[in-house]
Parts: C-alpha cells; structure tokens; sequence
C-alpha cells in the first residue's frame, strides 16, 4: 500500500528552531520572502524521504547555528501501515531510526522515493560532472537496495585507496584494494548505466514534448576506462557504450594497470565510476557548451519529469514531487508541462515568494503554509 507523508517536524534544523506540518495531503504550497526557510523545508522533506540532500552539504550545515544537534521527524502512513522515522545530525554525523529502531540509510531508502526541483538543479545542465553521477545515484539508491549497498562498498574502498595513495604505500597494498574495488566498481557501473538508459530515454520523450518535437535530446553515460580520444570523441557528439559484465571487468583492469603511475604521483584514484561522465546533447552538439538558458530548464525540467515517470513504473506509486521556487523560472510552456505531473496520487510540495505565479485552481486545491507569518524565533 502506498506510503505518504502525514507530518513533519523539525528541531535546530537549518533556520528552524521548531517546525512542524500535520495532517499533510495531495499539494501544500510554502509561500515566504526571501530567506524564509523556503528551501530548507524542502531539503527536510527530502531528507526524510529520499534520505540525501540535493545541496550535498556536509552534516554540520544542517544544525541551526549554535545548537548541539538537529532532529527532524516524518509520520508516514498508508492503509495500513504508520511509521515513524526519526533522524539526529550532528556535526560529523546522521543517524536514523524507524519506529524506535536504530536503522541506516540504506534501510530506508526507498521507503517514499522523493524527486526534488529546484533552481540548483540548473548545474545538472552546465555544472560538475560530480553533480550529474550524485543525482543518478539519488535515484538509483530510492528504487534499488542492490544499487545502495554497491554505492556504499565502493566509496569505502576508492576512499580507502586514496588514503594508501596518500601515504605512499607499497603499490602491492595498492593492487589488492584494486581487487576488491572492481567488482564494486563493475556492478554500480552496470546498474548505473541501466538505470541511465531507461532515465534517458524518458527524458528524450520529455523533452521532445516540451520542444513540440522540434529539438532532439540525447544523453550518454560514458565509462571511465575509455581512453582520452574516446572520451574527447564522446564530448563531441553522442557514442552509445555498452558493455556486458566480462567486458566492463577487462576493460576496467586494463585501465587500472595503464594509469597505475599516474595514481601514483597524482596521490589518488583516476579510473572508476566515481569518474564516469554524463553528457547531454540536443540535435546532436554537447549541451554543456551549445544550449542556451532555456534549453538547459528544460533539459533539467526533462530530467526531472523522466526520474518521476521511472519511479511510478518501477515502484508503481507516484514519488513525493518536490518543487522549490521553479515556477517563476519557468515560461507558460514548461509551468504547463510541469503542472500536468501534479497528477491526483502525486504528493506534492511548491515553494515560492509570491502566489500569483499559480493559477488560481491550484491554489484552491492546495493547502496554503505562510512561512512569512511564523514567529522569526520559531523558524
Ligand atoms: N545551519 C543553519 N543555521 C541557521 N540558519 C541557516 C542555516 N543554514 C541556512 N540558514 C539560513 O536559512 C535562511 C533561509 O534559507 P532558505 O534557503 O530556506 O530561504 P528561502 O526561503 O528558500 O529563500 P529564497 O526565496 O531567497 O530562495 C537563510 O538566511 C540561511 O542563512
């Protein structure tokens, strides 16, 4: 039976000194001025229901300023079951629990996927690479343990490495990490590029709905054996790679024996998925350097709309959609194609200063949280 979020709350989060939201249904929109705490409600959404954040912080920037800890609480529900997941952050570490019992991430993910969209969200476009492999993982961790588990085996042993390469340990040391890395290192590489086949093709879909099919959207995950040229080649214009498991082991050895030296000197790890690369094109030129402003929303907002329809094919319930300040980036064209995701059993939260950029429908559906109205001491 499909969870949803019935409550929030809030301790020393962020700039909220106490928070709390119950009784929560299909759309709540979160109205406030400028620094409100707008985005940081949906960052603790987020992190109570996709566990991560989409601003990547480090946990200290999570508790409020001059407070010990943070705590933050969801009430979730469904027919029949009511769960209570509750986390503490403190500077250097999170922890969480579910109904009383100490739980990890990865036993919680999944839970009640979330998919967020925020102004951010513009670097996935133009920005790091780092960005682009964090927000596939993000989903990928939501909708599959395997890939969670895999993700989590291998930060472990790329940081383990790099701590050898660091002190300059015996490259024996070296070799034998690389034993266990690579077959971590093969499987998050074969569940990310399934996960990015079915994403991208969605988002080409997407996309060519929002461009009245008039622009064509392809994207590629590129593996980090490929040598320079290859790479080079895949920035210039669209290469489909694919490898099956024997290939993707070969090719990755290969590649750890050829650049060994230069993980020497350069002091950490060159080759894995942590250095694979996501390239998006429309009408075949790299979009990191051809697409203009719009382009990029849209490729973004195509991005987006792809992680919701994965999520409701693969989970068979809608994600928790979570919207911060993108409608007055957005033209009539794209509000529409967004608003058109707001299905019924979609679970949604809209941030933003001013009410006038919703239609009037929606606001009357919705219920209405004046963030600009709380005390400032209760924020
Ligand atoms: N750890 C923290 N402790 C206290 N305050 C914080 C912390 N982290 C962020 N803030 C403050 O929270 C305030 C609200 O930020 P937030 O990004 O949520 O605003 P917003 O309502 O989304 O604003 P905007 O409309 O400008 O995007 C900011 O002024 C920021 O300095």
């Amino acid at each position: 039976m499909t969870l949803r979020l019935e409550g929030i709350q809030f301790r020393d989060f962020r700039s909220y000194e106490s928070f709390s939201l119950d009784g929560l249904a299909g759309l709540t929109v979160l109205l406030g001025p400028n620094a409100a705490g707008k985005t940081n409600a949906i960052e603790g959404i987020q992190l109570m229901t996709a566990f991560g954040s989409f601003r990547n912080p480090v946990a200290k920037e999570l508790v409020r300023w001059n407070a010990p800890n943070a705590r933050l609480s969801a009430h979730l529900v469904s027919a029949s079951r009511d769960l209570s997941v509750q986390a503490e952050i403190k500077p250097g570490s999170r922890s969480y629990s579910l109904n009383g019992k100490k739980k990890a991430v990865q036993d919680l993910q999944g839970l009640l996927p979330s998919v967020v969209f925020s102004p951010d969200d513009l670097v996935l476009a133009k920005g790091a690479q780092s960005r682009r492999r964090a927000a596939l993982d993000l989903l990928g961790c939501q909708l599959s343990r395997n890939h969670r588990v895999i993700k989590r085996d291998f930060e472990r042993l790329v940081r383990h490495k790099n701590a050898l390469l660091k002190d300059e340990a015996p490259a024996m040391l070296v070799e034998s990490v690389n034993d266990m890395l690579v077959p971590a290192a093969v499987q998050l590489y074969l569940y990310r590029a399934a996960l990015a086949a079915k994403l991208f093709s969605r988002m080409s879909e997407a996309y060519s709905v929002m461009a009245g099919g008039a622009e064509r959207v392809e994207a590629t995950y590129v593996p980090s054996w490929e040598s320079e040229d290859v790479r080079d080649a895949a920035q210039a214009a669209p290469i489909a790679f694919s490898y099956a498991k024997d290939e993707a082991r070969a090719a990755l050895e290969a590649a750890l024996r050829a650049r060994a030296a230069e993980e020497r000197v350069r002091k950490r790890s060159v080759v894995g998925p942590h250095h694979d690369r996501i390239e998006f094109f429309i009408d075949g030129r790299n979009a990191s350097t051809f697409a203009s402003q719009g382009q990029q929303r849209s490729l973004v907002l195509a991005w987006k709309m792809a992680e919701v329809a994965l999520v409701r094919e693969i989970v068979g319930t809608s994600p928790v959609l979570l919207l911060d300040d993108v409608m007055s980036e957005l033209d009539p064209r794209r509000r529409r194609a967004l608003v058109e995701l707001l299905a019924e059993d979609t679970q949604t939260f809209i941030t933003a200063t001013d009410p006038s950029c919703f239609d009037g429908d929606l606001l009357d559906a919705a219920r209405v949280i004046d963030l600009g109205r709380q005390e400032p001491w209760l924020r």
